[in-house]
């Protein structure tokens, strides 16, 4: 009799769940839900308290909502009884964390706060914290504190501390009624299974945590601020939990909520991105892993742990127990070309788009697959929300070079997309140049599942062969190999990842291999890119950080204004 597990993946729009027929991999039944907040960038619910520049915040209802729906849909679907469904697993965006009270309750889900900004989940995109994390940076390297070779120089604005560090500055009261500062993948975790425990991914990636040497110092918090000294015991007290293993079983409550019987197996929480390798069958070093949707995350493994100039992070035991786990990314990919199509593109390709029966995004890639490599005179940097990697700073901007009158839609949507191919090769010849091998890579997510003409411009300009995930939705393939993993053998799972991984992992036919005229322009074109990167992003002028200042100014001045 065939045994399932249930793997749930929370992106930045919506969470889907899978269920997945264990010694297998098949997929046999798949449901999504938009997050009915989606991503609050404007306003909160209330629709009156209006957000500041760089705010995303998410509902935590919303993730409990994917719950409630999407696992008896899966269940419902498939014909399948839950008592052939021996684990569950989930991953999530991250990092993604929300202030939660000593009964586990979000804070913006109390009478007393819930119209406040700084009581909801910061979203991994929340990128307002970018003046924390410069200061954090700064004393850290003063300090001459060794943690910050681990993250490749720099700690992020979208990570927990500098996140935790602007509730303090901004809202003293939000700080004081936080019992924890948890992911949110912890957070549904705990909803599950009744008790909170942080998962080691995110501890590591995100919140500065490492295996032997635990969280920073005291006198570094201090350093940082009087009042965050006791942070770590204050606020991120509970206990961390390699990924890999069992966080517990489903309770009464939420077995009830979920439709799942009470005791089911659940896995300890863990990461959209990372969560994906062993899903492509990845559990090996040297195997480069691009995650690609909104953002795209680049995830690797390695024996040793190195130190690579912009990397996010390396993290012992952060992806595949027993080997070094490294994670770069680019913080906007999806977005950016979702960006363009809402504002740049005439009504006029809407219509043609809608008369062809096909959505904008195929239509430009249509047309942009026609130009030849370089074609168009255009370059761009793909800096729209930032640069994750290798420069870490969220104020850095985007750039397009070289329009002209005659300069098409197609053009700048394939100069945005070569953008973040060149984005990708600087992020792998770091890897390189520090000594961290990439022999292979391969890809998943929903743009390497939907767009051809981007795989092949990343397989020119990288020179290498990309391979495909068979699984349109890998994350939670993952997930659900963690939540079989969770079971263990004796109820029908596994014992190890790479078990799970040798029998469930999915690779598609068709490989994406270079062409090498095209290899050869783009040569020349990612040297132009090289050229343009180092002069706005490595301090040779300041043209972007000034721009922001005259924004902040001009932003304050109107509120002032409006306020007197
Ligand atoms: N054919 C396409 N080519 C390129 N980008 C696309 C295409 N279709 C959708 N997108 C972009 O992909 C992103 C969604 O990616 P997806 O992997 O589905 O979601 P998520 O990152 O939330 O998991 C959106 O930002 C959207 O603009
Ligand atoms: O940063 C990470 C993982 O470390 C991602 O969760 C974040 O980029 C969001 O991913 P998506 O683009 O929503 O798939």
């Amino acid at each position: 009799m065939a045994k399932y597990s249930i793997g749930v993946d929370y992106g930045t729009q919506s969470g889907r769940a899978v269920l997945v027929e264990i010694g297998t991999g098949k997929e046999v039944a798949t449901a999504v839900k938009p997050y009915t907040h989606g991503v609050m960038d404007e306003f909160l619910p209330n629709g009156k308290t209006k957000l500041e520049n760089d705010w995303a915040l998410q509902h935590p209802t919303d993730y409990i909502e994917v719950l409630e729906t999407t696992i008896p849909d899966v269940l419902n679907q498939a014909k399948i009884s839950a008592d052939d469904v021996i684990g569950i697993g989930i991953d999530f965006t991250a990092c993604t964390v929300l202030p939660i009270n000593t009964y586990g309750t979000p804070l913006c889900l109390t009478e007393e706060f819930k119209d406040h900004p700084h009581s909801f989940v910061k979203l991994w995109k929340h990128h307002a914290a970018q003046d924390e994390a410069n200061r954090l940076n700064e004393i850290a390297e003063a300090r001459g504190e060794k943690f910050l070779q681990r993250y490749g120089g720099k700690i992020s604005s979208e990570w927990l501390v500098p996140k935790l560090w602007q509730i303090l500055n901004e809202a003293p009261e939000i700080y004081a009624a936080t019992d924890q500062f948890v992911e949110a993948t912890d957070w549904v975790i705990y909803q599950l299974t009744g008790d909170l425990k942080r998962n080691s991914c995110t501890a590591g990636y995100k919140a500065i945590w490492h295996k032997q040497d635990g969280y920073p110092s005291q006198e570094f918090f201090k350093a940082l601020d009087e009042r965050l000294e006791n942070v770590v015991e204050e606020k991120l007290a509970s206990e961390i939990v390699p990924i890999g293993s069992k966080a517990g079983e489903l309770t009464e409550q939420a077995a009830k909520l979920i439709g799942l019987n009470p005791g089911t197996a659940v896995a300890i929480a863990n990461v959209d991105a990372h969560v994906a390798v062993p899903a492509v069958g990845i559990t090996e070093p040297g195997k480069l892993l691009m995650i690609m949707g909104t953002s795209t995350c680049h995830i690797l493994l390695g024996d040793e742990e190195k130190v690579v100039p912009g990397m996010c992070g390396v993290v012992e035991d952060g992806v595949i127990p027993g080997l070094m786990g490294y994670e770069a990314g680019q913080s906007c990919v999806g977005d950016h070309f979702e960006w363009f199509t809402e504002n740049c593109v005439p009504a006029s390709y809407y219509e043609e788009a809608e008369a062809k029966g096909v959505n904008i995004h195929v239509l430009l890639t249509e047309k942009a697959a026609q130009l030849q490599v370089g074609e168009s005179g255009l370059i761009a940097l793909d800096w729209w929300n930032g640069n994750r990697s290798t420069l870490v700073d969220a104020d850095l901007t985007g750039v397009l070079l070289g329009a002209t009158l005659l300069t098409k839609p197609e053009e700048i949507y394939r100069a945005l997309i070569e953008a973040t191919a060149y984005g990708t090769r600087t992020i792998v010849e770091a890897f390189r140049n520090s000594g961290v091998p990439i022999n292979e890579v391969y890809a998943c997510g929903g743009i390497a599942e939907k767009n051809a003409l981007m795989m092949q411009i990343y397989s020119d300009v990288l020179k290498m062969d990309i391979k495909i995930s068979a699984s349109s939705q890998t994350p939670a393939l993952g997930s659900a190999m963690f939540g079989a993993v969770a079971a263990g053998k004796e109820r029908g799972g596994y014992d190890d990842i790479k078990d799970a991984s040798k029998e469930m992992a999915r690779l598609k036919d068709d490989i994406y291999q270079p062409k090498q005229q095209n290899a050869q322009i783009y040569d020349q074109l990612f040297a132009e890119y090289a050229r343009l990167y180092d002069y706005f992003g490595r301090g040779e002028n300041n043209v972007m950080k000034n721009l922001k200042k005259i924004k902040k100014a001009s932003v304050s001045q109107v509120k002032s204004e409006i306020t007197q």
